[in-house]
């Protein structure tokens, strides 16, 4: 008998899970011990056209510069805030594409007030957040103010499912054709 399915997939992610996910792929790249923030730019056609993560700037190696965030101000140049460029900056400036205008930006946490900056500059109109832990600080709600001003629109990601697991271990695609474990 022949029990070959001529139905589509329906276990498929959807559109926002697939950006949301890359994001939060590109920050398992992260060295930050704290944070590791990814953030993916996806144009009009649905196409990603830049993915980023927190880091050192090109030339500063990992294990020169400081990754703790230690509080007193004679300390400050040995905390990581000076040097690391965050997930969104990163994603904007790797564009593989002409510009970002019009683009979704997808992000771990709500961009800060210097990412907001860069966002508005380059043209994104769409923020699409995971978490906004850092909501009651002045620089994130200086984010907000800046985005509400210049019309770029934010709004939380929230996700059907807790789990998207990739697994390399499965080594039968006819019988299990689908790597990807979603629960
Ligand atoms: N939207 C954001 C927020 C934070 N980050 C990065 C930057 C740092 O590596 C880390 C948070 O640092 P802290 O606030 O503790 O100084 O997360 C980012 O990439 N994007
Ligand atoms: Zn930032």
């Amino acid at each position: 008998m022949n029990n070959e399915t001529t139905q589509k997939r329906t276990n498929y992610i959807e559109w926002e899970e697939y950006f949301m996910a890359t994001a939060f792929l590109a920050a398992q790249r992260s060295k930050d011990p704290h944070y590791q923030v990814g953030a993916c730019v996806v144009n009009e056609d649905k196409k990603i056209v830049g993915i980023g993560y927190n880091g050192m700037p090109l030339g500063c190696p990992d294990d020169d510069f400081p990754w703790g965030k230690s509080a007193e101000a004679s300390e400050v140049l040995e905390t990581k805030s000076l040097y690391v460029c965050h997930a969104e900056m990163n994603a904007i400036v790797n564009k593989n594409a002409a510009d970002v205008r019009g683009c979704t930006i997808y992000v771990g946490l709500f961009p800060c007030n210097e990412c907001a900056k860069i966002i508005i500059q380059s043209g994104i109109k769409n923020v699409v957040y995971l978490s906004d832990e850092k909501a009651h600080k002045p620089n994130y709600i200086a984010s907000k103010r800046m985005f509400n001003a210049a019309g770029v629109l934010y709004r939380q990601f929230k996700p059907k499912r807790d789990k998207i697991v990739i697994d390399f271990t499965q080594d039968n695609w006819e019988e299990s054709p689908a790597k990807l474990r979603i629960s």
